[in-house]
């Protein structure tokens, strides 16, 4: 089929992936940096005007010598975030299959600190998470004392949140049944509750037992997503913390299961899952 010459000449290379439908936007900025402001990431992000996604996920050349590439977040409101974990799945599977690096570990240096991923068996990633912080400050977020869960009083009741970071700031609520659970309401007034200056991912926990649980997260900068990697981390960090987990669990969310597990307690969080190329394109900016 004629392309239209005119109409792609010159665009810029992009790879659409997903994460349990959770979707991106990865653009390879290795070679050739990229910057983009956020209406760009916004028009991008639009479903209707642009190609669509959640996140929009930079690939950029090492700033040190730690790391094998630079990881970049954008949400699909054109905010640059610190983390996204099944993000990262797809950026180290792209990293892997770009051939630009030895079979073996990737490591993926972000805002806030650095993640190892590998290629599990049977085609899976693994990402080592980094270990959860549970101080409000480090999300942040304002209450009075430095108690968690906090109370946050409510006028039909007060909710207890389960304040973790990831890199990413998150409130983890226990709800007996996700399917019932007020995720856009809820989800959306306390992602921009005064109490969280950065807003806040906002995840609703149901555990099946100390090995399952399902979970549903509205996200920060982009709404409802059908998964969430860094919140799937939080809500099993937060578990562990309040005894209801062991030291690993099957988190299922809407478009499917991740492996979450603590590799010793305190010590780091990994998460399993898939990544996957949907399609590739170019567009002009
Ligand atoms: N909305 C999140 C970023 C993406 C997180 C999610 N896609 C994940 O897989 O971790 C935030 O603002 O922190």
């Amino acid at each position: 089929m004629a392309e239209g010459p005119s109409l792609f000449a010159n665009g810029r290379p992009f790879v659409k992936m997903q994460g349990l439908g959770n979707d991106f936007v990865v653009f390879d900025a290795v070679d050739e940096p990229l910057h983009l402001e956020p209406a760009q990431v916004r028009r991008l992000a639009d479903r209707r005007f642009g190609i669509g996604c959640d996140q929009l996920l930079l690939l950029e050349a090492p700033r040190d010598g730690d790391s094998d590439f630079h990881y970049r977040v954008f949400n699909a409101d054109g905010g640059e975030v610190s983390q996204c974990g099944n993000g990262a799945r797809c950026v180290a599977r792209l990293a892997v299959d770009s051939g630009r690096i030895a079979p073996g570990p990737v490591r993926l240096a972000t805002r806030d600190g650095l993640m190892v991923a590998e290629v599990a068996a049977g085609g899976d990633i693994r990402v080592n998470m980094g270990v959860p912080r549970f101080s409000p400050k480090d999300l942040p977020a304002r209450f009075p004392d430095a108690r968690n869960p906090v109370s946050l009083p409510l006028a039909e009741g007060s909710l207890d949140l389960h304040l973790v970071s990831m890199g990413n700031p998150h409130a983890v609520i226990r709800v007996e049944n996700v399917d019932e659970a007020l995720v856009e309401t809820l989800g959306r007034a306390l992602e921009t509750h005064p109490a969280f200056p950065e807003r806040v991912n906002v995840g609703f926990l149901e555990v099946l037992d100390t090995a399952h649980a399902r979970l549903r997260v509205w996200e920060r900068g982009a709404g409802e997503t059908l998964a969430c990697g860094s919140g799937a981390c939080a809500a099993m960090a937060a578990g562990r913390r309040a005894g209801w987990f062991g030291p690993e669990v099957k988190m299922g969310l809407q478009g499917g299961n991740l492996v979450i597990s603590f590799e010793s307690d305190g010590g780091p969080l990994w998460m399993q899952g898939p990544a996957e190329y949907v399609f590739r394109g170019s567009i002009r900016l």
